[in-house]
Parts: C-alpha cells; sequence; structure tokens
C-alpha cells in the first residue's frame, strides 16, 4: 500500500478529514493494563476508555496492551504509537474513529518483565482481560494469567486497591477470574489476603461485533484518512458495556462513554449470550452446512433465518428481562445487526473454539429447559449442527483431533447426538443421558447430515 502509515504524529488534524473522528486523547500515563490486546479490545473497551478520559478531562487513562500469544499486535502498535482506527461500517456507509488510547503495547514472552511491573504499579488501576474463552482453560493456564498472577503477587507488596475485569464471552466471567487467580495465589495467605480485601473482580457483559480485518478494510480506511493503518480494527455501529458496580474506586469514568454500570450484570448477559451468541453459533455452523461464508449471507437464507427465530423464542423462555431492555425489541436489533452487509463477519471464525462455547451459549439453557419441564427442541439444533461440523467441517478447536476422529467414526446421527451432549461440560451432566434431548439432537443432525 503506498498512503504513508499511521501514527501517533502523523494522526494529528486527521479528523479534518470527512468521515474521520480523533484521537480524542493523548494520555500521559499507562493507568490500564489490557491484556489479550486483539481486535475486539481496540474496538470495545479502548474505545470507552478514550472516550470517557476525553469527556472528564483525565490525562492518566493510558492503555498498555499486551498481546495474548503471538507478538504481532504488539509490533504494530509499537510503530504505530499505539495509534490506530476502528473503521465503522454500516451497511455501504463507513467512517473511520482514530484511537489514542493505546499508548504502549507488549508481548507476554518478549515483555513479561515490563508486563509484571506495569500490572504492579499504582498509577495502573485496571488490568482488564479479552483472552477467548479459551484463554481460561488450565492448569496449566494461558501466559496471560501467568502474568496477571505474577503482577498480583508483586502489587500485594504496596496493597493499592485494583480492579481486574474480565471482558471475555464467559457465564459470570468475574467470579471465573477470581476462582483462578485466589487457586494460584492460595500458597501465599499474605497476597490471598489483600486480594481478597483490595481487588475486585466485576463481572461485564461486552457487546459489539467485530470480525477480523480484511486488505479490503485497509483500503477503505486509507481512502478517508490518507493513512495505510496496519492496526485497524473493523467494527459495526452498535456497542454496548455492562459493568458491575464492583470496581475499585479509581477508575476511568466508563459510563460518561455510555457505559452502564449496575448492580446485577446477570440478566443482560443471559440475555446477550442465549440469544446473540447462540444465533451466532447455529448460524456458523449450520451456515456452513448450507454453504454460507458470512453471518449475513446465511441469514438471507430463509430456512435459517426461521430457525434463528425459534431458537430465540426457546432460549426466550429461560430469559428476564434486564432493567431498560425491551427483549422483543433486543431481538429485532440482533437480526438487524447481523443484516449488516457492510460487515464481513465468516461463519468460520465464529465456529472456532466451540467445545469452550457451546457450554456458555447453549449449555445453560438446555438445562434449564429441561427443569421447566420444556425439551429442547431449537436449542438442540446448534448442538446438531455442531456436530455436523465435527465431521464434516474444517475444525478449529483446542480438541479439534479428538473430537474429529470421534465424529467421523460415529454411525448415525444418534451416534453424533451422544458424542457431543456426553462430552464433559458441554450441557449439565443431569441432561446428558436423557433420551428426550438425545433424540431431539439427533432427529436435528439427521435433517442436517441429509443437506449435503
Ligand atoms: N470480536 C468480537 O466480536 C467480540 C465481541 C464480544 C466479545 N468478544 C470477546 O473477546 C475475545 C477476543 O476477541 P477478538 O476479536 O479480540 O479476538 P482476537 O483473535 O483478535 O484476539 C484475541 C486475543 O486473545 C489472545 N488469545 C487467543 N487465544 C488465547 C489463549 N488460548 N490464551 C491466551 N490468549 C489468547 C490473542 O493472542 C489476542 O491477543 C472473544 O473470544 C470474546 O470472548 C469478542
Ligand atoms: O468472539 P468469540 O470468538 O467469542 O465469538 C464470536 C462471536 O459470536 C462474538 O464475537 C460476537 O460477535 C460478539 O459476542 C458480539 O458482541
Amino acid at each position: 500500500m503506498s498512503a504513508p502509515r499511521l501514527t501517533r504524529e502523523s494522526a494529528r488534524g486527521v479528523s479534518a478529514r470527512p468521515g474521520v473522528r480523533g484521537p480524542l486523547v493523548e494520555p500521559a500515563a499507562v493507568g490500564v493494563v489490557h491484556l489479550g490486546i486483539g481486535a475486539f479490545h481496540r474496538a470495545h473497551q479502548a474505545v470507552y476508555t478514550e472516550r470517557a478520559a476525553a469527556l472528564a478531562g483525565e490525562r492518566e487513562w493510558g492503555i498498555l496492551g499486551v498481546t495474548g500469544r503471538r507478538p504481532d499486535v504488539a509490533r504494530v502498535l509499537d510503530a504505530s504509537g499505539g495509534v490506530y482506527g476502528v473503521l465503522v461500517r454500516d451497511g455501504a456507509d463507513v467512517s473511520v474513529d482514530v484511537v489514542g488510547a493505546v499508548v504502549e503495547a507488549a508481548s507476554p514472552d518478549q515483555d513479561a518483565e515490563r508486563v509484571v511491573a506495569a500490572i504492579a504499579a499504582e498509577t495502573t488501576a485496571v488490568v482488564s482481560l479479552t483472552i477467548t474463552e479459551h484463554g481460561y482453560a488450565g492448569p496449566p493456564f494461558s501466559p496471560p494469567i501467568e502474568l496477571l498472577v505474577r503482577g498480583l503477587r508483586r502489587r500485594a507488596a504496596h496493597g493499592a486497591p485494583l480492579s481486574v475485569l474480565s471482558c471475555d464471552n464467559l457465564v459470570d466471567n468475574g467470579a471465573v477470574l477470581r476462582r483462578i487467580v485466589r487457586a494460584a495465589v492460595s500458597g501465599d495467605d499474605g497476597v490471598a489476603r489483600w486480594v481478597d480485601d483490595a481487588v475486585r473482580f466485576p463481572r461485564s457483559m461486552v457487546d459489539r461485533i467485530v470480525p477480523a480485518t480484511t486488505a479490503e478494510d485497509r483500503r477503505a480506511a486509507a481512502v478517508l484518512t490518507g493513512f495505510d493503518d496496519a492496526g485497524l480494527v473493523v467494527a459495526e455501529p452498535f456497542s454496548e458495556w455492562v459493568i458491575e458496580d464492583d470496581l475499585a474506586e479509581r477508575r476511568p469514568r466508563w459510563e460518561l462513554a455510555g457505559a452502564r454500570v449496575v448492580p446485577d450484570v446477570e440478566p443482560y448477559e443471559r440475555l446477550k449470550l442465549r440469544t446473540l451468541n447462540a444465533t451466532h453459533s447455529l448460524l456458523a455452523y449450520e451456515g456452513e452446512a448450507r454453504g454460507h461464508t458470512t453471518i449475513a449471507e446465511a441469514l438471507d437464507d430463509d430456512e435459517l433465518a426461521r430457525r434463528v427465530e425459534a431458537l430465540m423464542a426457546e432460549s426466550g423462555l429461560t430469559l428476564e428481562q434486564p432493567p431498560g431492555i425491551d427483549v422483543v425489541a433486543y431481538r429485532a436489533e440482533v437480526l438487524r445487526r447481523f443484516r449488516n452487509r457492510g460487515m464481513r463477519h465468516t461463519v468460520a471464525q465464529i465456529g472456532h473454539d466451540g467445545s469452550r462455547k457451546l457450554p456458555i451459549r447453549v449449555g445453560g439453557t438446555i438445562g434449564d429447559l429441561v427443569a421447566q419441564g420444556v425439551t429442547p427442541d431449537a436449542t438442540a439444533r446448534v448442538l446438531a449442527a455442531w456436530a455436523v461440523h465435527l465431521r464434516r467441517g474444517a475444525v478449529v478447536d483446542p480438541l479439534a483431533d479428538e473430537l474429529q476422529a470421534a465424529a467421523r467414526a460415529a454411525r448415525d446421527a444418534v451416534e453424533l447426538a451422544e458424542l457431543v451432549l456426553r462430552l464433559p461440560g458441554i450441557v449439565p451432566d443431569a441432561v446428558a443421558g436423557r433420551r428426550d434431548v438425545r433424540d431431539a439432537v439427533a432427529a436435528h443432525t439427521a435433517e442436517i447430515l441429509a443437506l449435503a
């Protein structure tokens, strides 16, 4: 690409161009350490943090972004002084928000000491994480979790309070992370007591659709900004962040930027995981079986659209209405978001790591339906579509080899259904052996197998 590179210096004045905004801040210090600086953090929490800091007139909320596994993103952000753009796509409309909140970047293997020191620094008030569902598995734990624990041990020496904020699509992400950290420091009473007293692990629900960036996205952003941006991310206009009101006192005023800080995140989280994420997984796996490439294409398929509506209605039986949200309007909005033709969110990307995602997206719904005396039907279809994916698709999953081998060895739809239901943790134990649930999954599996 021949355009000059976007950097903190070259970005000055870029907002004079039509369709381009920002950067809004020039932070003077690191106040947030973010572990797992992938596409989502750059399009979500970093955007809220920048807007909140700008609106509050605070310069202490610079972000040190730490990559999860590979150093690539750290090197890109190092080269740009942390500055990157968010290409917002709304159908054919495009705009770019240039973000200045990230001031440093690091990778776990090359910069571990710097990251541990930053987590321990009194000037740091928040450690946030987006390390994927898989990043919380262990022991042994992923590199970001190891760094977090090392940083907390060091920080306990001065004991300044801290918020540790998981922003991954998990059920009760705050409690999951607290359990991992508490187990890791359990041998050291002083650190464990400090963690209990001074470290908050708020639950949070995050929502913004952020597909992998393509070369076409980079070209479209360069037309608007005049710069090539290797750190570019692409996102829809919609964004939501609901955070449990259990943060340490010193923190960015995210609510100024539109985040909701509420006493109980659970109803928001359930609604999102069981509506948006569950239907995303159905569209991903059955979309693949029906030959679709993106979510928008899959939803254009009338049969799939009908299945999605049925899934939303069925999972709705297990949901309560979160304060301030109309569930019917929420569902319509999710469908509208999925239909955003500007976004190329591939079914392949969403289908990754099903063994980690499906317990969160459909396992709980199935357990709750059975407890209500309802045999899951529309929800069973998600597991059926996954079973067919395991047998025929390009599987990316920590258990890929074992799952693919088992799925290919299954003799029929009933055995495939039994395979996915009996995998530990996919559905609650009380449900895994139920004949009616197996029959529902098997019936859908047979239908999807017959598609090809
Ligand atoms: N992209 C979205 O639309 C979106 C929306 C809401 C929530 N999220 C949450 O954010 C997470 C990350 O999404 P993303 O789009 O940034 O993905 P990404 O692939 O761009 O980045 C993920 C980050 O996590 C790291 N990582 C990946 N696997 C890991 C592992 N096993 N251990 C430790 N670190 C690991 C990567 O190195 C990277 O830094 C999702 O898994 C989800 O929980 C994403
Ligand atoms: O990001 P993942 O891999 O957990 O899941 C893929 C999508 O379902 C997910 O990212 C949604 O786009 C997101 O949760 C919307 O807020």
